[in-house]
């Protein structure tokens, strides 16, 4: 399989008041087309940092990361990030948060009415099409997220890259959630890269694991493959084996191998 994105001998420093921090230490990987790679680790092990990274909202200090074989150099609309708290702008409603990104992606590209048409699909992807002429004060939690996914995709990224993107919300809107990414993912075949802190949600949704060590100078761990068919559903695997087993290797790595200082 064809790889999207290339991460490469990459480590982080970080200057502060109490001198230098090297929250990442020379992790490599890659992330393969179509694929849903989770990054799972203990609070502060560089997780976000590593996403800001793919993203371009920050360079290494050291090392390189490409997309499509092109080094990262700053953000672009094919590595969109979905984050934990939707980020939508308060005084637009969830349509004119959606069309700010196509506008911006596609002003040239595409007419004012192929343009709306556009707004639209995406936000009938993630079920919002009713809620279209709402700000995000008047939607829940769980709308937000879907706004921000809408948006996202709207952008027909080659990655979508999200940040905790279920961190803040309720069990039952979190189940939700992560079904609509899995068939939407399975309809576009969308590459993603996901940060979480669930081991259900990491084994549920990913082709692969990523687990990382704790920081100071986190790194790579190991990489967990979840060969479970799809599509995949939480109440099946609720009875399955082979989950259960993923999800047991997952949670031997964080809290034997990687047990936590705090
Ligand atoms: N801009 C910065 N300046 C200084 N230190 C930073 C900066 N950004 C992150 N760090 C430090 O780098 C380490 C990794 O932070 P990061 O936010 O990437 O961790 P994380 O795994 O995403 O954590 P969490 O799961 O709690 O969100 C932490 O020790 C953090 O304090």
């Amino acid at each position: 399989m064809q790889n999207i994105i290339q991460v490469q001998n990459v480590s982080q420093r970080f200057h502060s008041a109490e001198g230098e921090f090297l929250a990442l230490d020379n992790v490599s990987f890659n992330v393969r087309a179509g694929e849903t790679l989770s990054l799972i680790g203990h609070s502060g092990c560089g997780k976000s940092t590593l996403l800001n990274l793919i993203a371009g909202l920050t360079l290494p200090s050291d090392g390189v990361l490409l997309c499509d074989n092109r080094e990262i150099a700053g953000p672009g609309p094919e590595r969109a990030m979905v984050f934990q708290n939707h980020s939508l702008l308060p005084w637009l409603t969830a349509q004119e948060n959606v069309a700010l990104a196509v506008d911006q992606v596609f002003q040239h590209s595409m007419s004012r009415a192929e343009r709306q048409a556009w707004i639209e699909h995406n936000l009938a992807r993630v079920q919002m099409s009713h809620a279209a002429h709402k700000r995000p004060a008047e939607l829940s939690g769980g709308m937000k997220q879907r706004v921000g996914i809408a948006r996202a995709l709207a952008m027909k990224p080659r990655v979508l890259l999200m940040d905790e993107p279920f961190g803040a919300l309720d069990a039952l809107t979190r189940a939700h959630l992560q079904d609509s990414v899995m068939r939407i993912q399975q309809e576009l075949n969308t590459t993603i890269v996901l940060i979480t802190h669930d081991v259900d949600e990491a084994v549920l949704l990913s082709d692969r694991v990523l687990m990382m060590t704790n920081g100071p100078a986190a790194t790579l761990g190991e990489i967990l493959t979840v060969d479970l068919p799809r599509p995949r559903s939480r109440v099946a695997l609720a009875d399955d084996a082979r989950y259960h087993h993923l999800r047991q290797q997952i949670l031997h790595f964080l809290y034997e191998k990687q047990r936590h200082a705090a």
